[in-house]
């Protein structure tokens, strides 16, 4: 029951996502029950959001993964209450084992709020 996209996880972001062209994207709209700082989103939480929407890419191509590492940039603060896209996409793939995607959450008007990138370590899904 995972807690970015499962629709029956009732405390879940219930997200679900698209991929267009070589982009993976996905809309979201924080309550006050996901606020760090009065009126805008946890960070922790954009940080979920951002990780599974670099997951889903590679999801989405059947691939198997766990995150192994991730860095994220706050350079705006993400207001509740506000449609929200976060895209992610694949810069790289290390020995056909390791993806450095990257992804953004992007504000009503274009400008992006967030950016991370992340290690996605390829895992046998019989493993877990
Ligand atoms: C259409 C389909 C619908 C399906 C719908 C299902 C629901 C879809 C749910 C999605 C859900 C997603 C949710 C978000 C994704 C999480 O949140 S995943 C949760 C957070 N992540 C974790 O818990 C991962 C924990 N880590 C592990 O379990 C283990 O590290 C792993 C990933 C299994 C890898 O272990 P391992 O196979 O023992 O690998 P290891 O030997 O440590 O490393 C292999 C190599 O990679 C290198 N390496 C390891 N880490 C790194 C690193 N960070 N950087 C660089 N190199 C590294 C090592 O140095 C090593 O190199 P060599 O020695 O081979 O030269």
């Amino acid at each position: 029951m995972c807690f970015g996209c499962s629709p029956a996880n009732p405390i879940g972001l219930k997200l679900k996502f698209k991929m267009d062209g070589d982009i993976c994207r996905t809309e979201f709209e924080a309550g006050e029950e996901h606020q760090g700082w009065n009126g805008y989103m946890h960070g922790g939480l954009i940080a979920a959001l951002l990780d599974e929407t670099m997951a889903w890419w590679l999801w989405l191509k059947d691939i198997s993964i766990m995150t192994v590492e991730m860095n994220t940039r706050y350079s705006i603060g993400v207001p509740i209450k506000t449609r929200l896209v976060v895209e992610s996409w694949c810069e790289e793939v290390k020995r056909d084992r390791l993806y450095l995607m990257a992804g953004r959450i992007i504000l009503p008007g274009g400008k992006t709020a967030v950016k991370a990138t992340a290690k996605f370590m390829k895992i046998d899904p019989a493993q877990i």
